[in-house]
């Protein structure tokens, strides 16, 4: 289907008729949402399985612009994250990638009581207990499980995103890609306080399979507006047309009677 590769974020193709070309985006559970916090609940049996990860540090993982903003392809046998919302099942990272927007008053995908944040760090796993492939497990409502981390702006650079920053120069058109020479140690883009919010949604762009429980991190990271304006400079072509990817946020979705929960963890 030709329109299926236009699918963007402009009002022709943007997030108000995606559920034209792909009708799970209309569905019950779809993500983002905005995060009320007094409804938030506190659920103790989360309190009692703590989320707990595990990466390795990698070098040379590829990072490629998508047309849609760029995507760190981190398939980690040994990562592992589990417990918290995740039941019994391991899920293990596939890949990272982020969202943004024109200016640092919006770019988040998630909002927390209507606020925007500035961007939004997706950290992409699925259910390796269940399921034999990435692609296996988004058909399924339990398949992946998304750590979303918000991008405050602030003074200091977040040398970890500066590894990525670096090498945007090189994949500055649709499906050019890299491999970032520095080592990447995912943990490092997590904040210090672990506290998340948690409910069940979906992929945030076509075909927005409801197959996420996402795990929406409360406290912020800090990236610099500097790195915010490399990202806007990759184009969305791949020719020499230049269109940047300036934007690249779903707005909220109706969470609907969907429970939320939360964790101090
Ligand atoms: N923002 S997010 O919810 O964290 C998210 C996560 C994964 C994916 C993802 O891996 N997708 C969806 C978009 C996409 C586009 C492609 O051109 C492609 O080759 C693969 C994907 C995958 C995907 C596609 C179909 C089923 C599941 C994932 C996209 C968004
Ligand atoms: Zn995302």
């Amino acid at each position: 289907r030709v329109m299926a590769a236009e699918w963007g974020y402009s009002p022709t193709n943007g997030p108000d008729v995606w559920a034209r070309l792909f009708p799970q985006a209309g569905g019950a559970r779809q993500s983002p949402v905005d995060i009320c916090t007094s409804i938030a609940s506190s659920d103790s049996n989360l309190e009692m399985k703590k989320l707990t990860f595990a990466y390795e540090s990698q070098s040379d993982l590829r990072i490629l612009n998508t047309g849609h903003g760029w995507k760190v392809e981190a398939p980690q046998s040994g990562s592992r994250l589990e417990g918290g919302p995740l039941g019994e099942d391991i899920y293990q990272l596939e890949q990272f990638h982020c969202h943004w927007g024109e200016t640092s008053a919006e770019g988040s995908e998630h909002t927390v009581d209507g606020r925007a944040y500035a961007g939004e760090l997706h950290l992409v796993h699925w259910n390796t207990t269940k399921y034999q492939s990435f692609a296996e497990a988004a058909q399924h409502p339990d398949g992946l499980a998304v750590l979303g981390v918000f991008f405050d702006v602030g003074n200091e650079s977040n040398d970890e995103i500066e590894k990525i920053v670096s090498t945007l120069s090189e994949i500055k058109f649709k499906g050019q890609f890299t491999d970032i020479p520095d080592v990447i140690d995912p943990t490092t883009f997590l904040p210090s306080g672990l506290g998340y919010w948690t409910y069940l949604g979906s992929l945030t762009t076509p075909p927005c399979n409801e197959c996420v429980i996402w795990i929406v991190y409360k406290e912020p990271i800090t990236v610099t507006e500097e790195q915010l304006v490399q990202f806007r400079c990759l184009s969305a072509c791949s020719g020499e047309a230049e269109e940047f990817i300036v934007k690249n946020y779903r707005p909220p979705q109706p969470l609907g009677n969907r429970a939320l929960r939360e964790c101090n963890a």
